[in-house]
């Protein structure tokens, strides 16, 4: 036992207490989301938190069914209550780095112990079994003292708390963590600080008291009763607090002292994992458990990837799992969306295999196209590329053949509105039966997680503005438009014929903007189709002027309105899709708007552009182009919802980067 206690550490104490619950409370305001990342038939998952809305993490906690270990990477009070859902009957291990609230920590692990298996539990890298935390840390109890009898357990959840002893005594001495005491009393007589209080424990003895936690006997706030006022002045010099109980050599005596459990030797931090024989028994252990073969656990044990941080004290090493990254099929990589997609991809961990045919892509005849060895060299990370057509059946299968894919995004497509109307059955040649040859090499190999890059061109002539998913889609006028709706039309039939199918079809509305670095771009080849492309060129000197299709539109300045949405905002819409075919189970079709749900105007645009460029926009009023609408723009909401994605960059930010791009390229690719 330690002795004695510092007064002029009470207030660090409380201050701490305050800083954990400012911290613990700002965490809620963010809204934590977590993402769970488990293999099929994997029984470890890992939890990564993010800043996005809270809805959906429960849901993912739910589906977790099979998981045997868990590694979570913050503290959450909502996945815990998840987590300790019937559907983790399987869970007996689990892992928490950067715990800040042990109290409510506490109350989790009641429950936890009692809904789930869980037999190990590792709190920022201290590595315990389930028992030993119910008796400390994971209280919002600091000490407790009795002079004769055996504490056997301690349960809280304030203001409530139950004690319970094996022998005669009648009175515990209890510091309830928000008092001034830091430390375990020697003597009973008196409290030895304002806040620490005496209370009386059941004197019954108890035959097993870990399962009698829910039944108090004790029932009071510390605050209550009166508190004794210390008589006399600490005799020894304060010790300096320790930052968390983990950090603590305390905690070491104070559990052996209740459970004549020697203290273990300090442990030197491992420089790797797989130097601990004990946690490889451990895992060992946990595996046997779960898939009931050792053959079976140690395949699953070589699965494993672990990531390792440092911790503040040295001694405790905070370990996360880290699945094997999936690898994702990427058709039409080489182009303007691909590539930025492909970028956040690999920033995202994925691995990423792509396939272009090159017939909107510039390639210098080099082993990767312009854009992808662009991508690699901005990322520091490989990218597989395949030139070949989506739509030879033969090349499609090869590549499923010579890699393990997990997941496909499918860009490649011809998307000329103009074009389209003229050579239509090449449209539906390439964009149709490409997709399906895909779709076919896909289930014969067993991948079933399919993105598909839709188009708000599927909802036709807006009806109702904003645009949601629930509008209807098919009111299509050109070749390129049907294409992106029958294939939508496809993919819902598949996934109703076949409930092995996740497909998730982004509906973009108009991508412009560049990668920050403006090492990659728009690169259409001639003259451009869209609005922001031809401005860039406009003021980069490559194009005279440009035509304003119509300013007789019904919109505040007469020219049309769109929703413009920064195409990094929209390549990480794809990986939050990725994520969530990666994370859940569910199957089935599901569409979301890509946009930002904010219209500009032509001539919004060409301000923006303006200032963005300090160039000026030469620009001439026109006649509308057929088969433009006046306004469009999207409600995105359900993307946020769903995929926890929203697009965050402006007009200016849109216009600041497709500049950098065009004036650091200003012929595009070919101007290398
Ligand atoms: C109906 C249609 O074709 N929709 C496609 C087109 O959307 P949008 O027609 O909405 O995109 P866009 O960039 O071609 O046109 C945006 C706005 O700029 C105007 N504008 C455009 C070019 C120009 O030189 N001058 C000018 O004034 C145009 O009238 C419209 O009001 O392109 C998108 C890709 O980004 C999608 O592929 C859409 O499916």
């Amino acid at each position: 036992l330690v002795q004695g206690g510092g007064g002029t550490g009470g207030g660090s104490w409380q201050q701490q207490q305050k800083q954990q619950q400012h911290q613990h409370q700002r965490q809620h305001q963010r809204r934590w989301q977590t993402t769970f990342q488990s293999d099929v038939d994997c029984p470890q998952a890992f939890n990564r938190a993010r800043w996005l809305d809270g809805s959906e993490r429960v849901e993912l906690a739910y589906k977790l069914t099979g998981v045997a270990t868990l590694a979570l990477d913050q503290q959450s009070d909502m996945i815990y209550y998840a987590i300790a859902s019937e559907s983790m009957k399987n869970l007996v291990s689990l892992h928490i780095s950067h715990v800040i609230n042990i109290g409510a920590l506490g109350g989790f692990v009641y429950w936890l112990d009692d809904k789930t298996g869980v037999e190990r539990i590792t709190v920022n890298g201290d590595r315990r079994s389930a028992k030993l935390q119910r008796l400390s840390q994971f209280t919002g109890i600091r000490d407790v003292w009795t002079p004769k009898a055996k504490v056997l357990a301690v349960s809280t959840s304030a203001p409530q708390f139950s004690l319970h002893s094996s022998e005669g005594s009648e009175k515990a001495l209890v510091c309830d963590g928000t008092t001034n005491c830091d430390h375990v009393h020697v003597d009973a007589d008196c409290c030895k600080r304002p806040g620490d209080f005496q209370c009386l424990i059941n004197t019954t003895p108890l035959n097993d008291a870990t399962n009698d936690l829910s039944r108090p006997i004790f029932n009071a706030r510390p605050s209550s009763l009166s508190a004794k006022p210390s008589q006399n002045p600490p005799k020894k010099p304060a010790k300096p607090l320790k930052k968390s109980l983990f950090d603590d050599d305390l905690e070491d005596d104070y559990l052996s002292c209740f459970l004549s459990k020697p203290k273990p030797p300090e442990q030197k931090p491992k420089s790797s994992l797989f130097d601990d024989d004990d946690l490889d028994l451990d895992f060992k252990y946990i595996f046997d458990k779960a898939s009931g073969h050792s053959e079976e656990a140690e395949q699953h044990q070589k699965l494993l990837n672990f990531d390792i941080g440092s911790s503040s004290s040295g001694r405790y090493l905070p370990v996360r799992f880290r699945m094997a990254p999936p690898t994702v099929l990427v058709t039409g990589g080489a182009g303007y969306i691909g590539s930025h997609t492909v970028l956040e991809m690999l920033n995202a961990g994925y691995n990423v295999i792509c396939v272009d045919n090159l017939c909107n892509a510039y390639s210098s005849g080099a082993k990767l196209p312009e854009a992808l060895s662009r991508v690699q060299e901005i990322t520091g990370k490989k990218v597989h590329f395949y030139r070949a057509d989506i739509t030879d059946r033969d090349q499609v299968r090869a590549i499923f053949q010579e890699h393990k894919i997990d997941m496909v995004c499918h860009f490649a497509a011809l998307k000329a509105v103009g074009e389209s109307c003229r050579i239509p059955l090449q449209y539906y040649h390439n964009n149709m039966t490409g997709t399906n040859v895909l779709l076919e090499a896909m289930a014969d190999n067993n991948v079933f997680k399919f993105v598909y890059s839709s188009s708000a061109t599927v909802y036709g002539e807006p009806k109702f503005l904003p645009v949601t998913e629930e509008h209807p889609t098919g009111n299509c006028t050109s070749p390129y438009g049907k294409t992106k709706y029958f294939t939508e039309e496809i993919l819902k039939d598949l996934c109703k014929s076949d409930k092995r199918w996740a497909v998730v079809s982004l509906r973009y509305f108009n991508p412009v903007g560049a990668h920050i670095s403006g090492r990659i771009g728009e690169d259409p080849n001639g003259e451009p189709n869209n609005l922001m492309p031809y401005i860039a060129q406009v003021a980069v000197g490559r194009r005279a002027s440009l035509n304003v299709y119509g300013s007789d539109f019904p919109t505040k300045d007469g020219t049309g309105v769109r929703d413009y949405i920064h195409i990094v905002d929209l390549a990480e819409g794809h990986v939050k899709a990725l994520d969530k075919l990666r994370n859940i189970a569910e199957t089935g079709f599901f569409a979301y708007n890509l946009g930002t749900g904010v219209g500009y105007s032509v001539l919004d645009m060409v301000h923006g552009f303006e200032k963005a460029s300090g160039k000026k926009i030469a620009y001439v009023l026109v006649d509308r182009r057929s088969g433009d609408v006046a306004t469009c723009y999207a409600d995105a909401t359900l993307a946020e919802k769903k995929l926890g994605w929203k697009a965050y960059r402006g007009i200016d930010k849109m216009c600041e980067d497709t500049w950098r791009w065009q004036s650091q390229n200003p012929n595009g690719y070919a101007n290398k």
